[in-house]
């Protein structure tokens, strides 16, 4: 049987199309580089804060620009991520949570597998686990209803899915109206859909003999894996999702796509 080399790459396949928009922002000056230092701030005109620019070295003319973010008058933001397995992404957010990487703390873990791996390492972590939807035999009930008014109670801010294998109801989408992201292991909107998770996902791709894979990024609505893509490219994206989501650094085109402001130029946004 002929086999076949396929690439599954987690490297960008799509190619980040950046757009520059300058409503948001005053015209970034070009700083100079007589100097061997250049320091700047740049005060924005949006909601958003001072953007601070560390003082860099220029070398060789060619200039290294960094932005920080001020984040000091950020929210630190709430998380619930809902995981049915091991959790490799919740754990990878977790440790981002606690290295700065993400601003924001995980406040609960959802699971409908009590005592999955991502539940004994949020227990571990003194992390709330809640059951959801509990197995069909347990005895007291916990509705979606439930549900979101637990979350509420723990002013979550944003859902993550991250492995999650069960249809999110609807009443949590309405009470959360862009604010629940998921990982899906394809590029969607290929190999998405009932049906399509975990090794399915890759034995589909593999199958179909597409030269590469790599995961997405969307927003959850009603359906699995239709909702607006968020961002896809390698796999260490959902921490750079969820700090994009910490930092305030998402916002909406006027035709309903979901943009990232760039933590290295705030003039620039992804898709
Ligand atoms: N309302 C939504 N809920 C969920 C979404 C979504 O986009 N909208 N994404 C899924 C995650 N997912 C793909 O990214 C996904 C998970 C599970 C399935 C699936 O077919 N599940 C089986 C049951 C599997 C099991 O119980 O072990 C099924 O429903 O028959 C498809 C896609 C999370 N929720
Ligand atoms: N549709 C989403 C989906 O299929 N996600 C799948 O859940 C598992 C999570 O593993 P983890 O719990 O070890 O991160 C992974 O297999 C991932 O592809």
């Amino acid at each position: 049987m002929e086999t076949q080399n396929i690439r599954v790459s987690f490297h960008s396949v799509v190619q980040p199309i950046r757009i520059h928009k300058t409503h948001l922002f005053s015209m970034l000056p070009t700083p100079s580089c007589s100097s061997n230092r250049v320091s700047l701030n740049i005060r924005s005109f949006s909601s958003h804060t001072l953007i601070t620019r560390r003082s860099l070295k220029c070398r060789n003319s060619v200039e290294k620009v960094e932005y920080e973010k001020d984040k000091s008058n950020i929210r630190r933001k709430n998380l619930a991520i809902f995981v049915s397995g091991g959790g490799s992404n919740f754990r990878s957010i977790y440790e981002a949570t606690l290295n700065g990487l993400v601003h924001g703390d995980i406040v609960v873990l959802v699971t409908n597998k009590h005592d999955c791996g991502a539940a004994e390492y949020a227990r571990y972590k003194g992390i709330t686990v809640i059951v959801f939807p509990k197995r069909k035999e347990a005895q007291e009930v916990f509705s979606a209803e439930d549900l979101v008014t637990s979350l509420r109670s723990h002013k979550i801010d944003f859902i993550l899915l991250a492995g999650y294998l069960k249809l999110i109801p609807s009443e949590l989408i309405q009470a959360y109206p862009k604010s629940i992201l998921n990982i899906h292991p394809s590029l969607l909107p290929a190999f998405g859909g009932k049906g399509y998770y975990g090794m399915k996902v890759h034995k589909a791709v593999i199958a179909s003999g597409a030269r590469y894979s790599g995961p997405t990024i969307h927003y959850v609505d009603e359906e699995y894996d239709t909702g607006r893509i968020l961002a896809q490219r390698e796999h260490k994206l959902y921490v750079e999702v969820a700090a994009a989501l910490c930092e305030e650094r998402i916002s909406w085109r006027e035709d309903g796509v979901p943009l990232i402001q760039s933590k290295e130029n705030p003039n620039e946004f992804t898709w």
